[in-house]
C-alpha cells in the first residue's frame, strides 16, 4: 500500500490507537496557539540554548493539540557530503513530537517512533515541522509528524508516527546521572518547568 494513502499510525504495530482510545485534550492551561514553547531543558540536544552541538530546535503551540517547529540543518548534521544525516531528522521529529506535552501538560518519553524519510534534505535547508496528537489511551499517547523544506507549505521530506509514554518525574530522577540531576533541580528555571507538569491531575 502506498505510503501517501496510509492514515497515521495505519498496520503499525504499537503506533495503532485501540478502540477505546480518546482524542487528545488540550491542557486548560496549555500554552496559547502561536506562543513559543521554549527548552524544557536547556541542555537537551533537541532543544536547549545551552547546548552547543544540539538542533535549537524552536517549536510554537498550534491549534489543539499541535505544534510547529523550525530547525535549520548545519554543517555538523551531515551524513552524505551536504546532506542531512538521518538520524538527526529523526531526532528533530522526536523532539518535535515530545514538545506536544507542552499541550496535554503530561510528561512523556518516546516509546516507539516510526519514520519515513520522503526527499533528501540539504545542508542549510530549513525544516517546516508539524506535529499532533492524534488520541490517548491511559499513558499511551498517540502522535503524528511531517517535516517540509523549501517553506511550510513546501514539499514532505520526513514524516512520522509515535507512541509516547506518560512518565513521573521519577523517570528522570532516579535513571539520570545525578550529577546533572542535582544541577537541574537546583536551577529554580527547570523545577518550574519539572512543577508545571508535575501538578498536572
Ligand atoms: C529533573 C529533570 C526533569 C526534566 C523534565 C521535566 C519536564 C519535562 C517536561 C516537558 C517535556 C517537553 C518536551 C519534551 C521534548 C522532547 C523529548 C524527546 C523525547 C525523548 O526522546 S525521550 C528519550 C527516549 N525514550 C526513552 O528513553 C524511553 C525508555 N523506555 C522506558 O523508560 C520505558 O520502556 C517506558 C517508560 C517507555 C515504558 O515503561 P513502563 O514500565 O513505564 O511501562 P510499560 O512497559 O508497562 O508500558 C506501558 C504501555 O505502553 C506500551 N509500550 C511501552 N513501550 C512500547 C513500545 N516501545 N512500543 C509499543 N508499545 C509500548 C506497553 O505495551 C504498555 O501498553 P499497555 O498498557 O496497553 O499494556
Amino acid at each position: 500500500m502506498s505510503a501517501a494513502t496510509t492514515p497515521p499510525g495505519a498496520g503499525r504495530p504499537g503506533l495503532t490507537p485501540p478502540s477505546d482510545a480518546a482524542a487528545p485534550v488540550r491542557h486548560p492551561d496549555a500554552p496559547a496557539p502561536g506562543e513559543l514553547l521554549g527548552a524544557h531543558y536547556d541542555q537537551c540536544f533537541g532543544c536547549g540554548d545551552s547546548q552547543p552541538h544540539g538542533l535549537h530546535l524552536a517549536a510554537r503551540a498550534g491549534e489543539g493539540v499541535s505544534v510547529t517547529a523550525e530547525f535549520t540543518v548545519q554543517p555538523a548534521h551531515q551524513g552524505a557530503p551536504g546532506l542531512a544525516h538521518g538520524g538527526v531528522l529523526v531526532s528533530a521529529l522526536d523532539e518535535t513530537l515530545g514538545s506536544l506535552s507542552w499541550l496535554l501538560r503530561v510528561i512523556a518519553v518516546t516509546g516507539r517512533l516510526e519514520t519515513d524519510f520522503v526527499r533528501p534534505v540539504p545542508v542549510g535547508a530549513t525544516l517546516h515541522l508539524s506535529a499532533r496528537c492524534t488520541a490517548v489511551a491511559g499513558r499511551k499517547i498517540y502522535s503524528s509528524a511531517e517535516g517540509r523544506i523549501g517553506g511550510p507549505e513546501g514539499p514532505v521530506a520526513v514524516r512520522a508516527d509515535a507512541l509516547f509514554i506518560e512518565v513521573k518525574l521519577d523517570h528522570f530522577t532516579a535513571n539520570g546521572r545525578p550529577e546533572e540531576i542535582r544541577a537541574a533541580m537546583d536551577d529554580p528555571d527547570q523545577v518550574k518547568v519539572a512543577r508545571a507538569f508535575e501538578v498536572n491531575p
